[in-house]
């Protein structure tokens, strides 16, 4: 069947640049002839922003409103205050494109190295709550910079909010093979969000009797995922927790560089964004040793997201191929990796 896809991409900075012309490649030689690939690419970033003092205007916001997907490599560089591009970039399309979910699979697939004893099963999804918490920028500073500073960063949470990500987490653990969903919180201690998310979750869970359900306090939930991780199926939890765990469940899995994210609007009415888990990297950047596996795997999310879901499954089947001769190969390029994954797509 005849289809286009109509794709932003933002490379930003750093290795983003580096390992998003890999997911391209991987794209362009994945996809069967009848379905037609537009790209536009966005200049966006430390760039743009020391040129023009503009993190994301509101034309280019309005531009990328109009495309199927956005593919993003990372943004953030030294050279720019820490925030300017974090805040006014990168966050400000996961709010305005309301990506609700940000979803960050994690999966410790064969031969992949992970610094954990014996053979753990890894194969959980992290729903992240992708528009609320401590990231709204609700806050400020008073006597800044004297040392009578008071700062305040406070944490919003609507019961809208939570129930829309709580059920799609369910729906997703209910789609899965061991329907399990734990949700991750603090309620011991953050009392008044946890007790929202606490009681919708279980409000909700009684409309999907066949699955299981727990409750981890967030700091016990790090004890787990490196003693005991394949209790984990599906997590959900707040913006924050999920940063963190999802950055330590990329260390269990092979690393940074292997872990890829979907900013998803489930409603469909903003275009979703794919991107790796990692950042810019600053310190590989430039050097070839960026994995671009990260990048190419949120692209089998893309591809899933855009319903075609037998090029997610070889993509997905590439990387796994292509992990089992990692050690063989010793250390390669990120070009490198990324023409050996587009040869095995197309072949
Ligand atoms: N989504 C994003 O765009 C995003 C995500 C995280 C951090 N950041 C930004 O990136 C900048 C650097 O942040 P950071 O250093 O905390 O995190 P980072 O993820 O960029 O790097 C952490 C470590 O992981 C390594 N690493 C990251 N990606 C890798 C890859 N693909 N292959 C091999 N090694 C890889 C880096 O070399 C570094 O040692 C900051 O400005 C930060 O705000 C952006
Ligand atoms: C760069 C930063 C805003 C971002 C986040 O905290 O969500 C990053 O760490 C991520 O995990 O995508
Ligand atoms: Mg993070």
């Amino acid at each position: 069947m005849a289809r286009s896809i109509n794709l932003a991409v933002i490379p930003g900075d750093g290795i983003g640049t580096e390992v998003v012309s890999q997911g391209l490649k991987v794209l362009r030689a994945v996809l069967p002839q009848e379905v037609k690939l537009e790209t536009e690419e966005y200049d966006l970033g430390a760039r743009r922003w020391h040129a023009t003092g503009e993190t994301l205007p509101d034309s280019e916001l309005e531009r990328l409103k109009a495309h199927d997907a956005i593919l993003l490599g990372a943004i953030g560089d030294p050279s720019v205050p820490s925030g300017v591009l974090e805040r006014g970039l990168l966050l400000r399309l996961r709010f305005a494109f309301d990506h609700f979910v940000n979803l960050r699979p994690s999966r410790l697939l064969p031969n992949t190295p992970t610094p954990l004893a014996g053979d753990p099963e890894i194969d959980f999804v992290v729903v992240r709550e992708g528009t609320e918490g401590p990231y709204v920028g609700n806050g400020g500073s008073l006597r800044t910079g004297t040392p009578a500073e008071v700062a305040t960063e406070v944490s919003l949470n609507t019961a809208h909010g939570v129930e829309r990500v709580v059920r799609d987490a369910y729906e997703r653990a209910n789609a899965r093979p061991r329907k399990k969903l734990t949700l991750v919180h603090k309620n011991n201690v953050l009392v008044y969000a946890g007790h929202l998310w606490k009681n919708t979750f279980d409000r909700v869970g009684r409309e999907y009797p066949e699955v299981t359900t727990d409750y981890l306090h967030v700091d016990a939930a790090t004890i787990f995922l490196v003693n005991d991780p394949a209790r984990f199926d599906v997590i959900v939890t707040d913006n924050l927790f999920g940063d963190i765990l999802t950055d330590l469940a990329a260390a269990i899995t092979g690393g940074i560089g292997l872990a890829a994210s979907g900013n998803i609007n489930p409603t469909g009415e903003f275009p979703s964004m794919f991107e790796p888990v990692h950042g810019s990297a600053p310190d590989i950047a430039g050097t070839g040793k960026a994995d671009p596996t990260a990048t190419i795997l949120s692209v089998a999310l893309l591809l899933q997201h855009l319903g075609l879901t037998a090029e997610a499954a070889r993509v997905e089947e590439a990387v796994t191929a292509d992990l089992h001769e990692r050690a063989a190969l010793g250390t390669r390029t990120t070009d490198e990796i990324g023409d050996a994954l587009a040869v095995r797509v197309s072949g």
